[in-house]
């Protein structure tokens, strides 16, 4: 008999630098690269029920109130609250619009392949994500586009060869927006602020969706899809349907895995609500005991990360809705906020902040606290 083929095992990392992570998982090897091996601590909770927040008791008006405190529950533990009763019948069209796209052949879907590195003006595209802040790299390939506003939105960029996905992206991102606005609605409303608080202070709606695809992993124990991070967003929707535990958040200092109500969109806190509410405790802060501070009841943009699997792929579409990049547009603490305790952060506009989130070498939560005055 002849001798079978073996798997290459030992993968090189500069053969492999920038390659796709779907060509590397389909080539057979047996180890990941050098370059993806981090420490994959076990979380310490399996399924649990992040906050669930009902959509049609904020809308109803004898049930708000009672919604309200349990979305302010949620945004101070947690940081992150699935919803329900969304009324969003797009969540399935923008979950298939993905698939099709990643289930495209390869030399097609390197027609929207991006250069390497990330900028403002280098985000969109195919390809592997990789920041500068990372020097481990992610088990994940991405495609992502500007969705809001209309002046941003680089049509040339998407993949319009696919009948449906242009319908898919745009649907979806149109529903979201009034679901966004809403929930900012909502945690203005939590914070004792006027509803268009946030809205206001944010401008022109703006938004750019990522879809994650994360192949099967050789090594789960030993990569992950997204190293921990928190969104530079205001505030970030995620929807999937794979039904397995992937993402995972920091709670009390310890990884939780998060078990996803069928039908549910998961929300979380981007680092900019944390800016605008944050400072109310400025005087607790104490930075080595952050989740001491955190248990006082602050809003925060809480760390975050996705496993993988040897034995699945993995679609994630992920909305971050974000203030306009437009240099008039500030954002700074909530002035009637600040009552009691001086500002935290220092003001910046969104461009600025996006611009040092993509280029600067700060992992996890170092990002936001680059705000800190
Ligand atoms: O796919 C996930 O579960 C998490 C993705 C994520 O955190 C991101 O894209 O920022
Ligand atoms: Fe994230």
């Amino acid at each position: 008999m002849a001798p079978q083929a073996q798997a290459p095992c030992m993968v090189d990392d500069q053969e492999y630098e920038n390659e796709l992570v779907q060509v590397l998982a389909e080539s057979g090897i047996k180890q990941v690269p050098p370059s993806f091996v981090q420490t994959v601590e076990d979380a310490a909770n399996q399924g649990d029920l992040i906050p669930v927040i009902d959509m049609a008791a904020l809308r109803a008006d004898s049930r708000r109130e009672l919604e309200l405190a349990k979305l302010a529950s949620a945004c101070q533990e947690w940081g992150f609250f699935q919803v329900i009763n969304h009324g969003m019948a797009s969540t399935r069209s923008i979950l298939k619009s993905a698939r099709d796209f990643f289930e495209l052949p390869l030399e097609m879907k390197r027609t929207w392949q991006k250069v390497p590195g990330q900028s403002v003006s280098n985000i969109e595209g195919y390809g592997r994500y990789n920041t500068s802040s990372q020097t481990i790299s992610d088990w994940v390939d991405v495609l992502v586009v500007y969705t809001e506003p209309p002046s941003c939105k680089n049509i040339d960029k998407w993949p319009l060869q696919l009948r449906s996905f242009r319908e898919g992206i745009e649907s979806y991102s149109d529903d979201l927006k009034e679901l966004v606005l809403e929930m900012n609605c909502a945690i203005s409303d939590t914070l004792g602020l006027s509803g268009d608080y946030i809205n206001k202070m944010c401008g022109e709606y703006s938004s750019a969706l990522r879809i994650n695809f994360y192949p099967p992993c050789p090594e789960p124990d030993k990569a992950l899809g997204v190293s921990p991070h928190s969104d530079g967003s205001t505030i970030t929707v995620l929807c999937e349907d794979s039904g397995h535990e992937a993402l995972q958040v920091r709670k009390n200092g310890d990884w939780v895995s998060v078990k996803v109500v069928p039908n549910s969109l998961i929300v979380n806190i981007g680092d900019i609500v944390q800016v605008l509410n944050f400072l109310i405790f400025k005087a607790l802060i104490v930075r080595e005991n952050f989740f001491q501070v955190i248990s006082n009841g602050k809003y925060k943009s809480v760390e975050h990360r996705a496993v993988v699997s040897s034995e699945h792929d993995r679609i994630s579409a992920v909305m971050f809705n974000y203030p306009s990049m437009n240099s008039h547009v500030e954002i700074f603490p909530a002035p009637p906020l600040c009552k009691d305790h001086p500002a935290l952060y220092k003001s910046f506009t969104y461009y600025e902040y996006l611009s040092f989130y993509l280029n600067q070498k700060a992992p996890g939560k170092a990002r936001v606290d680059s705000l800190l005055i």
